[in-house]
């Protein structure tokens, strides 16, 4: 059995307990897996909270990204290896499973370049932020995570990532996942999030698209429909088919055995 990559989203809705228990029978039976996640729901209403509201970034692309400067780096750490990272390792400690939660800063599992200047669009004019602590994973410590799961530990990894200085930098983690899965030559790559895959006409539930070509993946008919933040679902996905992974599947982490359902082929499979 090859490795399964499952990346669980952090939008409102997901079932942590129904991913855990699922994810330890999978790994009791014998599968391998490595989880990653995200948390960008609960950052959001934690930096209300602490008086450092959210604000986000469109690009000249379209696409959106967390403005973070040193205080919402912060609070992102705080929420995503404190807050999500220790719920989902005590769950699987609880159904008998040694997990390890670790950051991509941790012995550098994840590392790429910080962008420091990013490009947004303001009032239909390109301006330059600086300042920013973002950046994409362009390595993974692939030795690192082969020896925790040749030791029998399940690994649950979160943004953020580590620059080549050093610096901590927040990172999209579904594309984070996909360098991961290529790397690792995965069976599958999972992307669990609160709908039940990728929607031909969002948010309709019903317009759920069942499958996908891999050579197609990134052709407008498919990244067109990807609204906000599913675009990066989508271009992990390109990555991770173009990069040899089996399978890409886009599933629903709100029900019961999320994992094993989306294995069994629910939610949009890209093949
Ligand atoms: N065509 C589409 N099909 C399905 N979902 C879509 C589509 N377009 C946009 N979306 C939105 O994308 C969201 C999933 O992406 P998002 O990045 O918010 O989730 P996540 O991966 O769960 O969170 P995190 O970034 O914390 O890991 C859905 O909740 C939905 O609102």
């Amino acid at each position: 059995m090859g490795l399964v990559v499952v990346k669980v989203g952090g939008s409102a809705g997901i079932n942590y307990e129904a991913l855990a228990k699922d994810a330890a029978a999978l790994w009791k039976s014998g599968q391998k897996l490595l989880l990653l996640h995200g948390g960008s729901s609960e950052t959001n209403q934690i930096a209300e909270a602490l008086g450092h509201p959210p604000q986000f970034l469109t690009h000249p692309g379209g696409m959106t990204s967390r403005l973070t400067d040193r205080r919402t780096l912060e609070i992102f750490e705080m929420v995503y290896c404190g807050l999500v990272n220790k719920r989902l390792v005590e769950l699987l400690q609880r159904q008998g499973v040694n997990a390890v939660g670790l950051s991509g800063l941790d012995g550098r599992i994840l590392e790429g370049r910080r962008k420091d200047a990013v490009k947004y669009v303001e009032n239909g004019k390109i301006k330059i932020h600086r300042g920013d602590f973002t950046g994409s994973v362009e390595r993974v410590n692939q030795g690192l995570l082969q020896t925790l799961l040749d030791s029998g530990y399940l690994p649950v990894l979160t943004p953020p990532a580590v620059s080549y200085e050093g610096e901590a930098i927040n990172t999209d983690g579904d594309t984070a996942a996909a360098k991961v899965a290529t790397v690792f030559q995965a069976e599958a790559l999972l992307l669990l999030s609160n709908v039940p895959g990728l929607l031909a006409h969002f948010p309709d539930e019903s317009s759920l698209i069942r499958e996908i070509p891999a050579s197609r993946v990134g052709a407008p008919e498919y990244m067109g429909v990807a609204q906000g933040r599913m675009k990066k679902k989508v271009l992990g996905a390109v990555e991770a088919v173009q990069g040899g992974v089996g399978r890409v599947i886009f599933g629903d982490a709100r029900g019961e055995e999320p994992i094993s359902t989306a294995l069994k082929g629910s939610g949009t499979v890209v093949h």
